[in-house]
């Protein structure tokens, strides 16, 4: 399990104080995630998740507080950081940048289906035209130039069938990266896969981690969702999920030709990111009690993607 970082009562009922949230009734560390250390926690006045924030760009914590300020403010179903009594947002407690933030109701879902993946659409267009005309900065630490470095580097690590693969993908990057730059852009989730929604029934409830979250091109936050909640066992795309999610995303943003040219290739390169930190995780955690996502998953994505039948909906 991750939970990196466990946590005893009284420094807990320490750091909780300050909330003015009431007493600590109970307290559950997470099996799920693979990053950070999370705890479910009870007071008094209501549910909330604690986060340790134990790897990644702990630098940039305020991004991450801003951006999840603006969401909420704009009426959509995030988490937030709750703020002390004084005001304080980030904080620390066992040495680590630590985040107290609402519980979202609901639970993932393993088998969506094109009403769950209408949901996402919807939600992904309303997150980027939130942030679309006032986009905070902030450069990914996994982008173009990371696959390229890490995808090089891994390439004597596969077999001759996964790096001829690997290789062509990272050709097609470099070929296309000034486009791919060029197209809209906004902030984007950047990780949006069915573990990081919450859903009661078929209604969406809210979105979390949003740790990979960035500025960038809008239509790889399209990709990389749809790469996850509309993909079969072997790879393959889903046409009734994917046009649900693609059709949902579009009534609220169309998408533009430029967009609509390099959607082929965004999946592609929304596979290569995956498979890759996959690749590298697998390697680093190996042996450990750490949540690894399964490599070959993205592998296999990757291999039906050379071939994409389902085209962007875009009206000229
Ligand atoms: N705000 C929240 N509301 C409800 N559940 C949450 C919330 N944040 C995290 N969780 C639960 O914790 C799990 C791990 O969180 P996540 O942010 O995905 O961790 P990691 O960053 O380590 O991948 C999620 O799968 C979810 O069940
Ligand atoms: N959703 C991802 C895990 C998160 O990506 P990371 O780069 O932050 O480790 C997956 O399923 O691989």
């Amino acid at each position: 399990m991750s939970v990196f970082t466990p946590l005893a009562r009284p420094e807990l009922e320490t750091f909780l104080a300050p909330y003015g949230l009431g007493r600590l009734l109970d307290f559950q560390g997470i099996a799920a995630g693979s990053e950070n250390t999370n705890f479910f926690i009870s007071l008094e006045q209501g549910e909330f998740v604690l986060t340790l924030v134990e790897r990644g760009p702990v630098q940039e914590m305020p991004f991450f507080i801003e951006l999840l300020d603006v969401l909420h403010d704009a009426n959509l179903p995030v988490p937030y950081a709750l703020r002390t009594t004084d005001g304080v947002a980030l904080r620390e407690l066992a040495g680590k940048p630590a985040l107290l933030q609402p519980r979202l109701a609901g639970k993932h879902i393993k088998d969506a289906n094109a009403q769950h993946c209408a949901q996402v659409g919807e939600l992904l267009a309303h997150l980027h035209l939130a942030t679309q005309a006032n986009m905070i900065k902030r450069k990914t630490d996994r982008g173009l130039d990371w696959m390229l470095e890490e995808g090089t580097q891994f390439l004597s690590h596969l077999n001759a069938e996964q790096s001829d693969l690997l290789q062509r993908a990272l050709e097609e990057i470099t070929q296309q990266k000034t486009k791919i730059l060029a197209l809209p852009r906004a902030n984007i989730h950047a990780d949006l896969f069915r573990d990081n929604a919450m859903f009661e029934g078929t209604h969406l409830t809210g979105l979390i981690d949003f740790y990979n979250a960035c500025s960038g091109p809008m239509l790889y936050d399209v990709a990389i969702a749809l790469n996850d909640w509309c993909s079969d066992e072997q790879g393959q795309l889903d046409g009734a999920r994917a046009r649900a999610l693609l059709g949902a995303y579009a009534a609220l943003r169309p998408f533009t030709a430029a967009e609509a040219e390099l959607w082929p290739t965004m999946l592609r390169v929304a596979c290569v990111r995956f498979w890759l930190s996959r690749l590298i995780a697998a390697e680093s955690f190996a042996g450990q009690d750490v949540l690894i996502h399964d490599p070959m998953e993205f592998q296999l994505r990757l291999a039906q993607r050379q071939k994409v039948d389902t085209p962007l909906p875009f009206a000229l």
